[in-house]
């Protein structure tokens, strides 16, 4: 259509990982509800399927194929197999977008973490997207099918604070990563979006719910958050209008404001606008947030006396 600019999902196919709970299944949905092709990939195959049950419910039209396979999307070699079992069920083909959405979090205070700990945290939050990413374009590009990677950093992308030492650094990856691609896949037609979500409730969020220090969940809960459904359209909504980075909230749209640098403005009156109030509450956040911390010490040094981090117990 010569007025539609958006994305219609209608009939193409699109692979979802991490699409079986949480905001990849709210993706899945929104996207089967459209008329899409999905396929989704997570590793908990109990979960996989409980999700294309529910997505069946929604399809718009029997020749919607809806599948799930079980892999972990934490090595090339998984990842690129993965989207081999997905592509076979479309004759080959390069699925037409790609979600990935798949990843997980463990907050914990920075001196208590394992070496494990920090590189599981960059493989949770990094590589299970980048692997998914490096075989998609490979393919995209190969198959000369133009098509689109959507990546999912956080709020965390932009900024970060006491609690997410293996986390933040992996999302800000993501966000370096995607701005390179975004760069690079011109060459093929490629467009390529990354969506900073808030705290969404979801399975992940319980979990990492069981690590996270109390001092972090404090100074989230200036965070309201969106529903995984919500989360889900502001991204499919960023990805119509073409967004190269997309915030789906007021607080993450101001970080992504003043977090720009070169990548491109969505909307220069409203982005200027949120970049102006970011460069005063910016400031203030973040000396209540260093106060706060401060005041913790006390309580902190209890807490690890008692964890035995001092070797005295
Ligand atoms: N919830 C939140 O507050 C926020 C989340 N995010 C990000 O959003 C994305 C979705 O998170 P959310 O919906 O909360 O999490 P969920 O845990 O609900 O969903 C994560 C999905 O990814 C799958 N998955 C996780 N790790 C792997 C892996 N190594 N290989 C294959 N599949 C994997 C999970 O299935 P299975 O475990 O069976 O493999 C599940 O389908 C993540 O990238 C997360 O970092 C960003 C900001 C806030
Ligand atoms: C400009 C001034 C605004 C000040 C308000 C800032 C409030 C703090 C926002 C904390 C947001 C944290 C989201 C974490 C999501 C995430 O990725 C984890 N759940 C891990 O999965």
């Amino acid at each position: 259509m010569f007025f539609n600019k958006g994305w219609d999902p209608n009939g193409m196919h699109v692979y979802i990982t991490g699409g079986s709970t949480g905001l990849g299944f709210a993706v899945a949905k929104l996207l089967t509800q459209k008329g899409a092709h999905i396929s989704i990939v997570a590793r908990d195959q109990g979960k996989l399927d409980r999700a294309i049950k529910e997505l069946q419910t929604v399809r718009q039209n029997s020749a919607q194929i809806l599948k799930a396979y079980s892999f972990s999307l934490n090595t090339a070699a998984n990842s690129s197999a993965a989207l081999k079992a997905v592509c076979d069920a479309h004759g080959g083909t390069a699925p037409d977008a790609v979600f990935a959405c798949a990843g997980s979090s463990k907050p914990m205070f920075f001196v208590e973490m394992s070496e494990q700990d920090m590189t599981e945290g960059m493989t949770a939050g990094y590589w299970v997207q980048a692997w998914t990413a490096f075989a998609a374009a490979k393919q995209m590009a190969r198959q000369k099918r133009k098509g689109k990677i959507v990546f999912v950093s956080s709020t965390l992308g932009y900024m970060s604070f006491v609690g997410y030492a293996s986390y933040s650094p992996a999302k800000h990856a993501l966000r370096a990563l995607a701005d390179t691609l975004h760069s690079e896949l011109l060459l093929y037609g490629i467009d390529v979006h990354i969506f900073f979500p808030p705290t969404m409730e979801t399975l992940g969020y319980e979990t990492e719910n069981l690590t996270k220090p109390e001092i972090t969940k404090r100074i989230e809960e200036a965070d309201d958050g969106l529903t995984p459904e919500q989360a889900a359209l502001g991204m499919f909504r960023g990805v119509e209008k073409g967004e190269t980075h997309i915030t789906a909230d007021l607080i993450t749209s101001l970080f992504r404001a003043s977090t720009r640098g070169s990548a491109p403005k969505n909307n220069w009156i409203l982005d200027g606008i949120y970049d102006s109030i970011a460069f005063f509450a910016t400031p203030i956040w973040r000396r209540s947030v260093n106060k706060r911390v401060v005041a913790h010490m006390d309580e902190h040094r209890t807490y690890l006396g008692k964890n035995g981090f001092f070797g005295d117990t």
